[in-house]
Parts: C-alpha cells; sequence; structure tokens
C-alpha cells in the first residue's frame, strides 16, 4: 500500500457533455444537431439508442448537482448544446436556452462547485453541417459568433474555458473514419475540418481576449499513446504517425504555428493537402492558457500497408481490457505527459479518464471494482507526473453518471453513478464512494 498526497490546490472533478446526459432534445427552443441526425441514420447508433431523453439533466440538473456536493468535487466539467443557444447555427439567439445554462450555472456556483466550460462538444447545429460544416468558413465564423454570445453572458461566472473537445475525433473519427457524427469517410474532407476548427478555435480565443473576459482558455485533445511493436523504424514510424494525427496535428499549429511537416507530406501522398488561407496560422496560433487532455488507453503499434490511411495498425498484446474493449495501461499517461513538454510546461488538466464497465445493480449496489482499480492505477501515474514537475492542474473522471456514448449508445458505462435509462434513477455506484473519499482525504492510498 502506498499514500500518495497531492497538492492542495489540485482541482478534483467530473465530467460530462450535453449532448451525452441532458436529453431534452425537443424542449427549451433547441435546434436540431448533427447528432439527433446521426442517431436517427439507421446502422449507426448501437440499438438506434439516440440523445431525445438520455439522462434527462436538462430537467434533473438540480439532483445532479446534488450527487456532486455528496461526491465532493470543486470542478464540474460540462459542454453548453450550441443548438440551444443558436438553434439555426447563425442565426437568431434562444434566450431559453442562455438562461437554462444561467440556471444550472449559478446552481453550480451555490454548491462551491467551479464549472469548467467546454464550447463545442460535437453537437454541431444540423443546418451548418448542411451547407457544408466545418469545412465551410460560414461554420467557423457562425462558432465565433456562438462563442462570443457566451463569453459575454457568463463571464465572470465560468473561469474555465474549452473551446473544442477531442478534435481528433471531431475531424478523423466522423469525417475519415465515419465511426461518429457526420459520418464521412474522406481524408480530405477530415483535413479540411481539422483545419476550420483550428481556425475557429484561435478566433474564438482572440475575442476571449478582447473582449476582456475573465478566466483561462484552452483546448482539449484526447491522447492516442501509442510505443512501436518493435524496434524497426517503420514500426516507430507507424507509431508516430498514429501519436502525431491525435495530438502534433493540433498542438503544432497552436504552439509552433504550422502543421508537422512529416504528416503534411505524408497526406499530401495520399492527395490530400491542407486548406490554409493567408493569416490563418497566425489567428490558430494565439496563445492559450491552459490545456485539457482526454486519456483513456495506449497501444503498441506496428506498420501495416493495409491499415488506413496512417498505415499504422495497434497490435492486440492481451492486456486486460475494459468493457468497451480498451487495454488498461496507466503507463502512457506518464509518458505522454513527458511527450507534451515538448509545447513547454503548459498547466493541463485531465478533463477525461475513466473506464467503461457495464456492471449493473447487484442487490441495489454496483460493485464496480474493476473501474475503482483503473482508477487507482491512473490516479498513482498523475501523482508520479506531478512530482516529476509537470503543471498537471486537476483531473476530472469521466464520467459524473453514465451516459450516452455515441456510437456505443447506452450499453457502455463509464459512469461513477449508476442510470437507469428506463426510470432515471440515479445510483451511485463503489467507485463514487472510493473516489468520494480520495477527494476528502486529498490523497490516494492503494490497496494492493
Ligand atoms: N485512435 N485510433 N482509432 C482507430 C480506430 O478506432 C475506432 C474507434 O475509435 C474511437 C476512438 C476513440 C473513441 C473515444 C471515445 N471516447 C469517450 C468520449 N470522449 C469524449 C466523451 O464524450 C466520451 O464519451 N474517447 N475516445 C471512440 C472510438
Amino acid at each position: 500500500m502506498t499514500i500518495f498526497q497531492f497538492p492542495k490546490d489540485f482541482r478534483w472533478g467530473t465530467a460530462t457533455a450535453s449532448y451525452q446526459i441532458e436529453g431534452a432534445a425537443q424542449e427549451g427552443g433547441r435546434g436540431v444537431s448533427i447528432w439527433d441526425t446521426f442517431a436517427r441514420t439507421p446502422g449507426k447508433v448501437f440499438n438506434g439508442d439516440n440523445g431525445d431523453i438520455a439522462c434527462d439533466s436538462y430537467h434533473r440538473y438540480e439532483e445532479d448537482i446534488e450527487l456532486m456536493k455528496k461526491l465532493g468535487i470543486n470542478t464540474y466539467r460540462f459542454s453548453i448544446a450550441w443548438p440551444r443557444i443558436i438553434p439555426d447555427g447563425d442565426g437568431e439567439i434562444n434566450r431559453e436556452g442562455l438562461d437554462f445554462y444561467h440556471r444550472f450555472v449559478d446552481k453550480l456556483l451555490e454548491a462551491g462547485i467551479e464549472p469548467f466550460c467546454t464550447l463545442y462538444h460535437w453537437d454541431l447545429p444540423q443546418t451548418l453541417e448542411d451547407d457544408g460544416g466545418w469545412g465551410n468558413r460560414r461554420t467557423v465564423d457562425a462558432f465565433v459568433k456562438y462563442a462570443e454570445v457566451i463569453f459575454k453572458e457568463f463571464s465572470g461566472k465560468i473561469n474555465f474555458w474549452l473551446t473544442f473537445n477531442e478534435p481528433w475525433c471531431i475531424a478523423f473519427l466522423s469525417n475519415l473514419l465515419g465511426i461518429h457524427a457526420p459520418g464521412n469517410r474522406d481524408l480530405q474532407t477530415s483535413i479540411n475540418v481539422a483545419h476550420g476548427l483550428l481556425v475557429a478555435h484561435g478566433k474564438a480565443v482572440q475575442s476571449f481576449r478582447r473582449l476582456g473576459i475573465t478566466g483561462q482558455i484552452g483546448i482539449a485533445p484526447n491522447v492516442c499513446w501509442a510505443e512501436p511493436y518493435s524496434k524497426s523504424p517503420e514500426d516507430q514510424a507507424a507509431c508516430d504517425r498514429s501519436i502525431a494525427l491525435n495530438t502534433d496535428w493540433f498542438l503544432d499549429p497552436i504552439y509552433k504555428g504550422s502543421y508537422p511537416q512529416f504528416m503534411v507530406d505524408w497526406f499530401a501522398e495520399a492527395g490530400a493537402t491542407v486548406p490554409i488561407q493567408e493569416g490563418d496560422m497566425e489567428i490558430i496560433s494565439q496563445p492559450i492558457d491552459l490545456l485539457g487532455i482526454n486519456y483513456y488507453t495506449m497501444g503498441l503499434n506496428r506498420f501495416n500497408p493495409e491499415a488506413g490511411v496512417l498505415q499504422s495498425e495497434e497490435v492486440d498484446m492481451g492486456l486486460t481490457k475494459t468493457d468497451i474493449g480498451w487495454p488498461i495501461e496507466s503507463r502512457g499517461l506518464y509518458e505522454f505527459m513527458h511527450y507534451l513538454q515538448k509545447y513547454g510546461n503548459v498547466d493541463v488538466y485531465i478533463t477525461e479518464n475513466g473506464a467503461c464497465i457495464n456492471d449493473d445493480l447487484d442487490n441495489g449496489k454496483i460493485n464496480d471494482d474493476r473501474r475503482i482499480s483503473y482508477y487507482e492505477q491512473h490516479l498513482a501515474q498523475i501523482h508520479r507526473i506531478i512530482n516529476d514537475g509537470i503543471n498537471l492542474k486537476g483531473y476530472m473522471a469521466w464520467s459524473l453518471m453514465d451516459n450516452f456514448e455515441w456510437a456505443e449508445g447506452y450499453r457502455m458505462r463509464f459512469g461513477l453513478i449508476h442510470v437507469d435509462y428506463r426510470s432515471l434513477v440515479r445510483t451511485p455506484k463503489e467507485s463514487f464512494y472510493w473516489y468520494q473519499n480520495v477527494i476528502k482525504n486529498n490523497w490516494l492510498e492503494t490497496r494492493s
């Protein structure tokens, strides 16, 4: 057993996202998002699940906040649904949507919980997708308008801001692999989307500074940490490409003002180019204050010319996996955080980390011991990272409660709280009480 003491000002939290928990999809003046459309497209989402009801947090947020108080968190990461604020994307502002988030944020503040707000967590207004989505500068300008509305409304109430959640998922999972909304499968489209969202990010940061908004702003890439399956140069290069597409493809433009040349060249070989316009890279590389990092797993990658555009495949090494099939390997978080130092010792928050463990109720309890073990290993690595002098300032468990896990629908459960999707009854799992104790003590005590 080891005791890991965390810094006294370390932030402890949980994370969710609008489309995954709110429900009330046709209420409060909300417009249609690309996920409403995608979920209604046969075969896209397991069981034909959608976010019409989800966890009904639109109506039950006060109960959710009571559970957050019971958990003892001081930080809560959530996202605002753009379609609630500007239902058709760049037209009229929906006051009812703003009022909902004011009620929600006020309740959080009343509970002594710091709001940590993601502006875009994948629920693009459908009207903008119909007109080319992130590859069309109209969407970029619409995002800036939406961001400025939110900045002005919540400046002083919200002090932690993220522009985009998981840009790799927005660009490549959703427009190259076609697994998430809107489901395109085209390399040039995905590169256009990545560039569009980066320009939108940079313009939003410029607005944030120009409007004198209080607080800090950043972006939240997801990590795809990988190590080479063998010592061969081909496997190392395949590994580098896999890591770079999640990280460098977005953070080089932001921190260096240019894309990683080896990846630009790789895509050029595949006939795709980045649609850079005059001034774009200066806009994108606006200084930011923080990074959110989402980490779940890592893999061993090797070269395979048949393995997609990156010619890089993950080798199944027989590691213990979570119920969504991701290997449990907390070491990757430590390695990645050191990799990230090439951008400087920037302030980092782990804005997502958690395990899909589909345990169900057993005599009124959920004994999700595997989830506790996952968190134990990852928090131990986080202590190790902090101990190395890396500016890791806080941790948000994904997720507060079971919710709509995108293409997996409701079958995959990541929550500290179990949600019965028929009754919407919330039941804290054993991991909830374990995390409650870590937060109360501000230390981790490993059980083995
Ligand atoms: N990386 N290479 N993949 C190659 C081929 O993968 C096929 C499948 O791919 C993926 C990759 C990543 C994910 C994913 C899901 N979450 C969890 C959500 N995060 C944001 C929050 O809303 C959570 O619900 N994080 N990541 C899903 C599918």
